[in-house]
């Protein structure tokens, strides 16, 4: 695609482009929708964890409760004037402001509901509570938990294993790691329930793929902090320390975002619960990762983009000229997921490759279904999910390694 669509700043540039295939846009106004789910259901949960997690003042209360009968029943209202971002948001919501946030798209207005929650708890503002997380006792309580010790004395199981099948299982931790999503927790229950299939499986492609660039230049983009982002980390010290990767860049949230997102304070925190980890194996790979940030061999970045309501199809050009070169981009996550190949209802057979033609490197996502798009399977296993019923999609209980390696776009 054109760098020259790339740089457009509007909400939904990819809706214009005739080269790129489209569907439906998820929107939140449709009744029985997940989408709606989410916004009648999730989000008032989700707001009186928050409160009850924090002793926020009335102010910030009465604005945390005003957010959520707007964005229920109001309209969009652009940022005040003296938001760091507003110029940012105004063009992103080109055409959006004034009309009710269940006629946004989806991705659009859950982004913007956090950008808003944000606002609301004082984390812009100067003052005492600028910078806080509102949803750091979650993230902490996870870190802490019992769950944890366990998952990091098995990494000294995995130590013994032969190197492929130490691989694969590194993959797969990585991988199931994104059911521990605690959004996604409030209104599924508790993860690590009962597994049931990968939906599709490219995970031989991957690793010959990984193999052929050895020595590469690896980019993760990071999804959720604790439980997922400790198997990412585990799998990054992998990558590095038997020479698949020279280098790995590992993408964070600039900002709390979609309720566990990793940003760099979750990273330092996964870091020290390695390195303090009674597991030899635990600690030994935290150690490795600190060195390797202090020597440049993993690279921990950001950029405003992460928090934008918008597909990675519109991504500006500065992040795409990180991404371009990469001998591959690894996707976590469900919520990458929907920005990589466009938070629409896609056909469940539309293929992987042609979604994410836009992406300027091979990607790989690792992603557990816990919304409704998904794209890149075999005609025979979307007929058979489907006789099941919808709930395949947004259970949690599948997942997918889908691998595009563009070969053709990009010369490789
Ligand atoms: O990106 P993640 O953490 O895997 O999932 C994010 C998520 O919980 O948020 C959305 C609903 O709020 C869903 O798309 C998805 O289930």
């Amino acid at each position: 695609m054109s760098s020259g669509a790339a740089a457009r700043a509007g909400p939904r540039p990819s809706e214009d482009d005739p080269d790129v295939p489209t569907a439906p846009v998820i929107r939140s106004d449709v009744p029985g929708s997940f989408a709606r789910a989410v916004f009648h259901e999730r989000h008032p949960e989700l707001v009186r964890r928050v409160l009850d997690a924090l002793p926020y003042g009335p102010g910030a209360r009465r604005a945390i409760e005003r957010l959520l009968t707007e964005s229920t029943g109001g309209v969009l209202e652009p940022l005040g004037a003296d938001a760091h971002d507003r110029e940012q948001w105004l063009a992103w919501g080109d055409g959006l402001w004034g009309r009710p946030w269940g006629e946004a798209p989806f991705l659009w207005a859950e982004s913007w509901f956090y950008r808003r929650l944000l606002d609301a708890t004082g984390y812009f503002r100067p003052g005492a509570w600028q910078g806080i997380d509102p949803f750091g006792p979650f993230k902490a309580a996870e870190l802490a938990g019992a769950a944890v010790d366990d998952e990091l004395a098995a990494l000294d199981g995995l130590a013994g294993l032969p190197g492929g099948q130490r691989a694969r299982a590194l993959l797969s931790s990585a991988l199931w790691g994104n059911r521990a999503d605690l959004g996604f927790g409030i209104t599924a229950g508790a993860p690590g329930g009962a597994v049931t299939e990968l939906v599709a499986d490219d995970g031989d492609v991957l690793r010959a793929e990984l193999e052929r660039t050895r020595g590469g230049r690896i980019c993760l983009i990071a999804d959720n902090a604790g439980r997922e982002l400790l198997p990412d980390l585990v799998l990054v010290d992998h990558l590095l320390a038997d020479g698949t990767a020279a280098r790995v860049d590992l993408y964070v949230k600039p900002q709390p975002f979609f309720v566990s997102d990793a940003t760099t304070a979750d990273l330092l925190a996964a870091l020290t619960r390695l390195r303090t980890a009674r597991s030899e194996q635990a600690a030994a790979i935290g150690g490795r990762l600190w060195r390797a940030m202090n020597d440049g061999k993993l690279g921990v970045r950001t950029h405003p983009f992460f928090c934008a309501p918008l597909p990675y199809h519109d991504m500006p050009d500065d992040l795409r000229a990180e991404f371009a070169g990469a001998a591959m981009t690894i996707l976590k996550g469900d919520l990458n997921y929907r920005r990589l190949v466009g938070d629409r209802l896609w056909p469940a057979t539309t293929a992987f490759d042609d979604a994410t033609g836009h992406f300027p490197s091979p990607v790989t996502a690792l992603r557990t279904l816990k919304s409704e798009v998904v794209v890149g399977l075999a005609p025979a296993t979307a007929a058979r999910l489907d006789a099941t019923g919808p709930a395949w999609r947004t259970s949690g209980e599948h997942a997918l390694v889908q691998v595009a390696l563009h070969r053709g776009a990009t010369g490789r």
